[in-house]
């Protein structure tokens, strides 16, 4: 096993395997608490259906591990809401949850609202686009959550086959996120995958954290735990092989943007300070909701066309939610 002299033996202390607990287990260990699994979802209608399905049968019915299954449907316009509801899982959609907050596009706006609508202790989240994965991945990441009362937040690491074989960690993961992490964060070396959308928190830790409102949320949840309690309240987990669906280049590029920013408003990078608009942005009031400004970074990319190469300018989201706990 690699100890990773950056990460000051982090992955050593914190790495555990998802059959290091049996189901018995982790349900004797979860006592009193309650679980949520939460599944953000856009356009999902094809996989989404399985996930919520095979969960419910495995760890709700056959064993008492989780309490609800929920999938926060991120403005679909396919059939996700019915596909899910129809499986068993209690469907909300971003939009509706707290309109006084007003809506956000985005992944992590999905998670956030997910905080007004659930009721566990402890909250899952999964992706709802999976093609391989197994039910074993919410036991796994809950196995250190329920029996070490010092951790707060499980990342899920697994193979996931890649060009470049199967530890490829994802474009986004090793182009962007894998250099952030050496230049800015060494104390994550030790994390398999910073980005994985498998992971699971206390609700005490994600309601005092800032939430991106896109793909920023995993990288900026790592980030801030780390520096709200210290690396080792996070522990991560072998799930096996995963994979999933992939983006196109040119989106994981919006992806990239969204991450690149959150690292720089954390370190405090001109322009990104709390209550600054991002350079080259437009900014754009939101429904004179708290934490209502949404801000956006015009990100330009090249794309044949019929005259040639022809710029495309696409609106990348930049925006953060504050701690859920500041507004209840
Ligand atoms: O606006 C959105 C976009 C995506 N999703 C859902 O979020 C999950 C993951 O999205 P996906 O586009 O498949 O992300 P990936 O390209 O796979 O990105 C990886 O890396 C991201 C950046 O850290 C993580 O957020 C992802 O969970 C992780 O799978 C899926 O269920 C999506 O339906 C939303 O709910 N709302
Ligand atoms: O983790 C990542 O980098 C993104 O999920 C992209 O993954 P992919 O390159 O496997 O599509």
């Amino acid at each position: 096993m690699v100890v990773d002299a950056a990460d000051g033996g982090w992955f050593a202390r914190n790495t555990s395997h998802w059959d290091d607990w049996s189901l018995d287990d982790l349900v004797a260990a979860k006592g009193s608490q309650r679980v949520s699994l939460v599944v953000p979802a856009r356009n999902e209608a094809g996989t989404v259906g399985d996930v919520v399905t095979r969960v419910r049968e495995a760890l709700v019915e056959t064993v008492a591990l989780v309490d609800e299954v929920v999938v926060i449907d991120s403005d679909s316009t396919d059939a996700t809401y019915d596909v899910a509801s129809d499986a068993g899982a209690v469907v909300h959609r971003s939009a509706e949850v707290r309109p006084d907050l007003g809506s956000r596009r985005g992944k992590g706006e999905a998670m956030w609202k997910s905080l007004f609508v659930t009721t566990g202790d402890v909250l899952v989240f999964m992706d709802a686009d999976l093609t391989e994965w197994d039910t074993h991945f919410v036991p796994g990441l809950l196995g250190p959550l329920l029996t070490r009362p010092d951790v707060a937040l499980v990342k899920g690491f697994y193979e996931r086959p890649g060009a470049e074989g199967p530890y490829d960690g994802g474009r986004v993961t090793e182009l962007v996120a894998r250099p952030l992490i050496a230049l800015e964060h060494p104390e994550l070396a030790g994390l398999v995958q910073p980005l994985a959308g498998e992971w699971a928190v206390r609700r005490s830790l994600l309601e005092a954290l800032s939430v991106p409102v896109g793909y920023a949320v995993e990288l900026a949840a790592l980030v801030d735990t780390a520096a709200l309690l210290g690396v080792d309240a996070i522990a991560q987990v072998d799930l096996g092989r995963r994979d999933h669906a992939h983006q196109a280049l040119l989106d994981l590029g919006a992806m990239a943007t969204q991450i690149l920013a959150a690292m720089a408003r954390r370190r405090g990078a001109a322009g990104f300070e709390t209550g600054a608009s991002a350079p080259s942005s437009t900014s754009r009031g939101g429904a004179g909701a708290p934490s209502s400004t949404s801000r956006a970074v015009t990100l330009r990319q090249y794309q044949p066309g019929p005259e040639g190469i022809t710029p495309v300018e696409r609106e990348v989201l930049v925006s953060e939610r504050p701690p859920a706990r500041t507004l209840v």
